[in-house]
């Protein structure tokens, strides 16, 4: 694995959010009533985990989302301060409140449900706002929890400036052909694959966009299609994962920081799974975020 000298300048557009996370013994089952053994609130959105994902991992990063102005908005903003991510894109409306997901957690596993409000007021004049930037970049990343109109004009502005762009297909939906054959790279879920990509088998799915489709599974097990054959490759620790939420995100600025440093495919992979590894071994989508002095030391 390569770290160049050369510090990657990344932007994220995505969401970012106050997740409420309830400790229960089991999930509860529909129309159940179960008891929290605890309660606690973290920083999530799958965009800002990722901004902060690659930030730690040393790349110059902006994020450009939607907060709402009000107390949940501020700690969000000054988290990304304190992470070195640049905010002057975020943009702060009084007309929703911030984004909250609500997490019931058990055994590492997590339900989420996500309440997009101010995120989903995040506008293509918001990315038009940043259009300078995207011409010095190296990267572009993309989740699903902003509206699809802002993730296709991003992807649109990031391949006019000839930009790389990687997309994380969750919350997952259905993806058209034009996002497809414009991002570089796309993680997605396993169980969640026959949504993104339709009713398409998973082998199918991963010889047709081979080197381009990674897909996951909550064992931490990636696999993809290298052109002549599939790979597979498993980062696990049932001793140390105490939280499965934000493996995905961090899969994702792992890969990602290891793409900006012009790593093969199978490195970048590997990466991201190590990153993912070592989120899953903290409460929270961000707390056990790798640093890159982690790596360099
Ligand atoms: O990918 C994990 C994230 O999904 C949800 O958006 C939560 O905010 C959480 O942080």
């Amino acid at each position: 694995m390569n770290f160049s000298s050369v510090q990657p300048k990344i932007i994220v557009v995505g969401s970012s959010s106050i997740d409420l996370v309830l400790e229960t013994e089991k999930l509860p089952a529909p129309n159940d009533t179960v008891l929290a053994i605890n309660s606690d609130s973290y920083f999530g959105g799958k965009g800002a985990n990722q901004a902060v994902g690659t930030a730690r991992l040393g790349a110059s990063v902006y994020f450009i989302g939607c907060v709402g102005m009000d107390p949940l908005g501020q700690q969000i903003m000054r988290n990304l301060v304190n992470e070195n991510v640049n905010v002057g894109f975020v943009a702060e409306t009084d007309r929703e409140a911030t984004g909250t997901a609500y997490v019931t957690s058990s055994d590492g596993n997590a339900a989420i449900v996500v309440v997009p409000a101010a995120n989903k007021l995040l506008s293509t004049k918001h990315i038009e706002d940043a259009d300078r930037y995207f011409q010095t970049v190296d990267l572009i990343l993309v989740q699903l929890e902003v509206s699809l109109e802002v993730v296709e004009y991003t992807i649109r502005k990031a391949k006019k400036y000839g930009k790389k762009v990687g997309l994380y297909a969750s919350p997952a939906m259905k993806l058209n052909e034009e996002i497809l054959e414009n991002v570089d790279f796309v993680v997605a879920k396993s169980s969640e694959l026959y949504i993104v990509f339709g009713e398409e088998e998973k082998e199918q799915v991963l010889e047709k966009y081979f080197n381009k489709v990674f897909v996951r599974d909550d064992t931490n097990s990636t696999i993809y299609f290298d052109g002549t054959e599939m790979k597979y490759f498993r980062n696990h620790n049932d001793n140390k994962t105490v939280h499965k939420m934000g493996m995905g995100d961090a899969f994702t600025s792992g890969f990602a920081i290891a793409f900006c440093h012009n790593n093969s495919i199978e490195e970048c992979v590997k990466f991201g799974n190590e990153v993912s590894l070592k989120v899953s071994t903290k409460k929270g989508s961000q707390t056990g975020l790798p640093r890159m002095s982690d790596y360099t030391a």
